[in-house]
């Protein structure tokens, strides 16, 4: 089975956008909790043009009560978003190598570069009790890299994966992110996946083995817009549910 995480990063945009606190982040985290969703996702950008670092620590003080239920912390590993994870304590941390001025997630780390840069992170984050996980792309010499590291986790960046979903490059995509998978697990690192996934292209992407959690976020909500939060998760759950092992 794969855990659904929900990121209310689009729920926090939509807040934003008129000064006042509706929608609510907090409820409609446990909107999606009662509704059977046991992780939230969230990424405090720099800017903070949807969630907020408040958001932050009101999430942990909502979550950390509920046995099962995790917040996952998504971000740059900045000072400041590692303060914040020593403050929060999420029960999983998604380091990602975002400018401040980037539109969305558009890329992993390269091992061969960031490595260095990366070790002392994750080992000040190793200290907090969090679980780390590194974003990256779906490709085995880097997971060979990353299981060097004191990542916990990858998680494996969706968006060519969503891009070519039906296109003819479909099955070589598929095959890319399957052989990423495979690998990182024979190495001991766990696997997430995140970025563009949808109802459309979900049930075949966990139909690769060991995917434990998917993060989605930008068209969950588009999809809870035209069905109906109930229905869509659902649907989410049910497809996690029937998640290759
Ligand atoms: C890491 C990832 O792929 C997404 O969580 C991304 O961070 C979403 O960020 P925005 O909601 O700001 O596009
Ligand atoms: N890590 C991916 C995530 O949290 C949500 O990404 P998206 O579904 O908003 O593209």
């Amino acid at each position: 089975m794969t855990e659904l995480s929900v990121n209310v990063n689009k729920i926090a945009l939509l807040r934003n956008s008129r000064g006042q606190d509706a929608p609510n982040v907090i409820e409609f985290a446990k909107k999606f909790i009662d509704l059977g969703v046991r992780g939230i996702t969230i990424h405090p950008r720099q800017d903070e043009r949807h969630i907020t670092r408040q958001d932050a620590r009101d999430l942990g003080d909502l979550i950390r009560p509920l046995d099962g239920i995790e917040l996952n912390i998504e971000g740059y590993p900045s000072e400041e978003f590692l303060q914040l994870i020593e403050e929060v304590k999420p029960a999983q941390t998604t380091l990602v190598p975002d400018a401040p001025d980037q539109l969305t997630s558009d890329h992993g780390f390269d091992f061969h570069s960031q490595a260095e840069f990366l070790k002392p992170i994750l080992t000040r984050l190793k200290k907090t009790g969090t679980r780390v996980s590194v974003f990256l792309d779906p490709d085995v010499e880097q997971v060979q890299l990353a299981a060097k590291s004191e990542a916990d986790r990858i998680e494996l960046y969706t968006e060519e994966y969503a891009r070519e979903f039906s296109t003819e490059r479909h099955a070589e995509v598929h095959q890319h992110y399957h052989d990423a998978a495979v690998e990182a697990n024979k190495l001991g690192l766990e696997v997430n996946g995140g970025h563009d996934l949808n109802l459309e292209n979900l049930g075949k992407f966990v139909s690769i083995p060991g995917i434990l959690e998917v993060s989605i976020g930008h068209a969950l909500v588009i999809e809870c817009l035209e069905q109906g939060m109930p229905a869509v998760i659902k649907q989410y759950l049910e497809i996690c549910a029937n998640a290759a092992r």
